[in-house]
């Protein structure tokens, strides 16, 4: 029988460092929401950077420090950590941010406390570091291991992943029926377009989505969007819109729009022949979501928007972000891998050389991009395929609870 381990209280806290960008709190923040959603576990945010949550949660205010949001508590994390921390059941470290010597000490005391007391003391919490996504196989026999802390105190690597013994994927438990749902009916992408602004799209135009980090490619993709979607059934060119934040896709296209990017606002469009390249504001998650489940193709990038792209069950190219040495290389064969199984092996070709030529910077781009598009029907269909086998069975929220409740 197990024995009963006491807590101070059941709550759960996830601490995340703002790296740059907005994948390490995109990861964390949409987790924390889901672990509250789905299992109830009240979590404790401790973020470093609010300003920059705030790009994702434009309600957040960047000045207080405690506020609740879909019922996380999210904590302003200053250094030296000001607000008291009393620990739960679990500490969750994102992506080996270096935790607050205050929390250290405290777990530390506890733990101490607990190994004197022979186990009847109140507990440390339970401590992973949550890790990025990668498809690499290493994965597998790296994910749940243990590390022995000079305290004597274990933490665990989690690491996410696509196969069974990894540590899944963010995937929350009605995402697809809400999809589906939204896709069923072209009207809630018009909807959606009409609401961030966007004007003179027709349900029948190519829309694009780009979130990448800068990169020439983009340029050269956009000069050929230019000339359109052209089919050859009606012989009729249709317009493409891309669909672009400001940052770094648009930094890219600074020479192409022949205009500095300081004074482009969002709201704005820019029409060269059929393509037009509408700039977005940033929005929260679920219309980021809505907004990739509503184009023909997404560019997506890192690790959150990368996978929310899979969960839209719409082609994308990946623009994964870089590494030192070019690992990042390493990483996106990894996933082309195990991505074009089921791919046929001229597409799988072509879906692997676009994205390849994407993250080289590749002058290629178009050459591919063009094989590739004349196969957007399979595409799509793989695309809906993948998310399903992808999740296989279990999403990252429901493994970690298990993994918890067992390490
Ligand atoms: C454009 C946009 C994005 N988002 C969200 C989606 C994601 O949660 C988040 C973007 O995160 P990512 O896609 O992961 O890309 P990113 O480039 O911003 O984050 C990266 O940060 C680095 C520090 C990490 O090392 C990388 O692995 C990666 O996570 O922003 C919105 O909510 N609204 C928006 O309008």
């Amino acid at each position: 029988m197990n024995k009963q381990v006491n807590y101070n209280t059941p709550h759960w806290d996830v601490f995340c460092a703002v790296v740059d960008n907005y994948g390490d709190i995109g990861v964390t923040w949409r987790l924390a929401k889901q672990l509250h959603a789905e299992y109830g576990i009240t979590i404790n945010l401790w973020v470093d950077d609010l300003k920059s949550f705030s790009h994702i949660l434009p309600k957040l205010d960047p000045f207080a420090s405690i506020q609740c949001f879909y019922g996380v508590n999210i904590y302003q994390w200053n250094q030296p950590l000001d607000i008291n921390f009393i620990p739960g059941e679990l500490l969750i470290e994102g992506f080996a941010c270096e935790l607050p010597s205050q929390v250290i000490e405290v777990i530390e005391s506890q733990h101490q406390a607990y190994k004197q007391s022979n186990g009847h003391a109140i507990a440390p919490p339970k401590w992973i570091n949550l890790e990025y996504l990668s498809a690499e196989d290493w994965v597998n026999s790296c994910h749940g291991l243990p590390s022995m802390q000079p305290s004597g105190i274990k933490k665990h690597f989690y690491f996410p992943g696509f196969t069974r013994e990894s540590g899944g994927l963010i995937c929350e438990s009605s995402l697809f029926d809400e999809r589906d749902q939204w896709q069923s009916d072209v009207s809630n992408k018009m909807a959606l377009f009409s609401q961030l602004n966007l004007k003179g799209i027709e349900s029948s135009d190519t829309v694009i989505s780009v979130f990448s980090y800068e990169s020439t490619a983009l340029t050269q993709l956009c000069k050929h969007w230019t000339k359109g979607t052209f089919d050859q059934t009606s012989d009729v060119i249709t317009p493409i819109h891309a669909l672009i934040p400001k940052g770094k896709s648009l930094s890219s296209l600074a020479s192409f729009l022949d205009i500095p990017i300081d004074s482009i606002n969002s709201g704005q469009s820019f029409t060269v022949d059929h393509l037009t390249i509408h700039v977005l504001p940033m929005t929260d998650q679920t219309q980021f979501d809505r907004l990739l489940w509503s184009c023909d193709f997404n560019i997506v990038r890192g690790e959150d928007s990368f996978l929310r792209a899979q969960w839209a069950a719409k082609p994308f190219i990946w623009h994964i972000y870089p590494q030192e040495d070019d690992y990042h290389l390493v990483k996106l064969q990894a996933f082309v891998n195990i991505y074009i199984q089921k791919l046929d092996d001229d597409i799988a070709t072509n879906w692997s050389k676009t994205n390849f030529a994407f993250n080289q910077q590749g002058a290629d781009v178009v050459k591919h991009w063009q094989k590739l598009i004349s196969a957007q029907l399979p595409l799509l269909q793989h695309a809906k395929q993948w998310a399903i086998d992808a999740k296989t069975g279990a999403d990252l929220a429901s493994r970690l609870v298990q993994f918890v409740k067992t390490s």
